[in-house]
């Protein structure tokens, strides 16, 4: 519905919600920042709220950013609707979807997908993604874990730039344990070079996921094993749903990034 919670009344700026305007319902789950929960804006709003955990971010810089993030508006992004910042822990109030996150989503039906099926939740994702290119926008850290599902079975892209504000450096070091290289290029699990083109060779690697119906990448391998599998030229094998002409463009999302193509390029070649 368009009356989501777009503006919070005089008394804030736009950006904030007032907390008194949300009731908390269940819990969903936790993320790296802390517990999210379905909960109520103004009475009659379904939203998501996080709440973010002592010492889990850069605070101040991300409510800075939110103003920003909030001008973001697309079908395929899930829609930032405000933050509850003058208190602690904040909140971040988001659109909610219902059916969760994709990998989750996958990987409770293996078996019940049509390639079809599959490739429409890829070309979602993909449109989400030309339209964070189109606005100069680098998500940094996009994957099927961070898009999540809504009952129209539509698929949505999450926590696009979140991970500029994570404070732990298990997950913001190159060299962390949970640092994503498995979703990373070259440029920047060695160099930290990130843009709209290390977002597309993310994207190769969620369109794996998508048509795995949610592996691992790289299986069992280690983050060391994968930076020399892939600096050796190594890559994912083609999952078994995946036509080889989709296969095809997940190997030029994975292409050194001298030759990479953006995601708008990669969607022409999907809508043909
Ligand atoms: C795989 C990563 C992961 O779980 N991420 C994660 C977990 C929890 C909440 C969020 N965030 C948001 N979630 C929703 N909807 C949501 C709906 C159902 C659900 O079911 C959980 C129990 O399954 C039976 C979980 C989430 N809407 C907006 C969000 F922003 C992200």
């Amino acid at each position: 519905d368009k009356s989501g919670p777009s503006t919070a009344g005089f008394s804030y700026e736009m950006w904030e919600i007032n907390p008194s305007e949300l009731t908390f319902m269940k819990e969903l789950g936790s993320g790296q920042y802390g517990q999210v929960r379905l909960g109520m804006w103004r009475s009659q709003h379904k939203v998501a709220i996080k709440a973010i955990k002592e010492g889990a971010m850069y605070e101040e810089d991300f409510i800075e950013e939110a103003k920003l993030m909030m001008k973001l508006s697309h079908p395929k992004l899930v829609q930032l609707y405000g933050v509850c910042s003058q208190q602690r822990p904040i909140y971040i109030v988001t659109e909610f979807m219902q059916q969760g996150c994709l990998v989750n989503y996958l990987r409770q039906r293996r078996g019940s997908f049509s390639p079809g099926l599959l490739l429409e939740m890829c070309l979602d994702v993909c449109e989400g993604m030309e339209y964070l290119e189109a606005n100069n926008f680098i998500h940094r850290d996009l994957a099927a874990r961070n898009c999540l599902m809504n009952d129209a079975m539509v698929v949505k892209v999450s926590d696009f730039g979140m991970a500029r504000y994570v404070l732990d450096n298990q997950y913001t070091s190159t060299k962390g344990a949970k640092f994503p290289v498995k979703w990373s290029p070259p440029e920047v699990f060695n160099y930290c070079k990130f843009s709209s083109k290390s977002d597309v060779w993310s994207y190769g690697v969620l369109m794996w996921e998508v048509f795995t119906e949610g592996q691992m990448p790289f299986d069992q391998s280690l983050n060391h094993e994968v930076v020399a599998m892939v600096t050796n030229g190594h890559r994912l094998f083609r999952p078994k749903m995946a036509p080889p002409a989709l296969y095809d463009i997940m190997q030029l999302c994975w292409d050194n990034v001298s030759g990479r193509k953006t995601c708008s390029e990669i969607f022409a070649l999907k809508t043909r």
